[in-house]
């Protein structure tokens, strides 16, 4: 939905004029909660949102169906998103779990609230979705980070952050390389980060 948003035209009739309305709320909860996690971090106000955390909006419906023998199978496998911060707006009927203490925890569906997957320590936490015998199952992540695909910018730790005693633990990337490795790698239950590991 952003930056480039797809022609209204080409949105289902039912929700065209609420997934526009929807993302233009995503978009300002978005750069809210940037603000908020760049004061958090001893940064500047804008400095996450300057860093082109928020250009990008993709929005997702899902729609899990029924399944009669949830045991035999998974819903989404154990991953761990690829964007800056992931907003989740889920119905009652559950399945997500995170990864917390090496133990998989319920992150139940609480009625008016939203999950912010990205955790507090910035950690993009590995999370997996269970198959429901109730359901289906409907529910609209956001995925907010850079567009900058054609850019040869390099994304890297927050420079402002590292000292002699936070030296940096990640190789800095374009948007096109890290995508194109998230791709091809899928969602195999590890991070992407990993591959940029000093
Ligand atoms: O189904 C869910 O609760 C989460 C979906 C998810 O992890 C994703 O879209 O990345
Ligand atoms: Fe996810």
């Amino acid at each position: 939905m952003a930056p480039n948003p797809p022609s209204p035209k080409e949105f289902p009739r039912p929700c065209r004029e609420i997934l526009m309305d929807y993302s233009k709320h995503m978009m300002e909860l978005g750069c809210s909660l940037l603000g908020l996690l760049s004061e958090s971090l001893g940064l500047d106000r804008c400095h996450l949102k300057d860093m082109d955390c928020a250009e990008g909006l993709g929005v997702l419906a899902l729609y899990y169906p029924t399944c009669p023998q949830p045991e035999l199978t998974i819903g989404t496998n154990k991953h761990s998103d690829n964007d800056f911060l992931t907003v989740l707006l889920q119905d009652h009927i559950g399945g997500l779990q995170a990864l917390h203490q090496n133990q998989w925890v319920d992150v139940p569906p609480t009625c008016g609230a939203i999950v912010i997957i990205s955790n507090d320590k910035y950690i993009s936490v590995e999370h997996i979705v269970l198959a429901n015998k109730v359901g289906p199952r409907v529910l609209v992540p956001c995925f907010f980070g850079t567009d900058s695909m054609s850019s040869s910018k390099l994304y890297g730790p927050i420079f402002e952050l590292l000292s002699e005693d936070n030296p940096p633990k990640y190789h800095a990337t374009t948007m096109k390389d890290y995508r194109e490795y998230f791709r091809k790698k899928g969602l195999d239950g590890t991070s992407a980060l990993l591959c940029y590991k000093i």
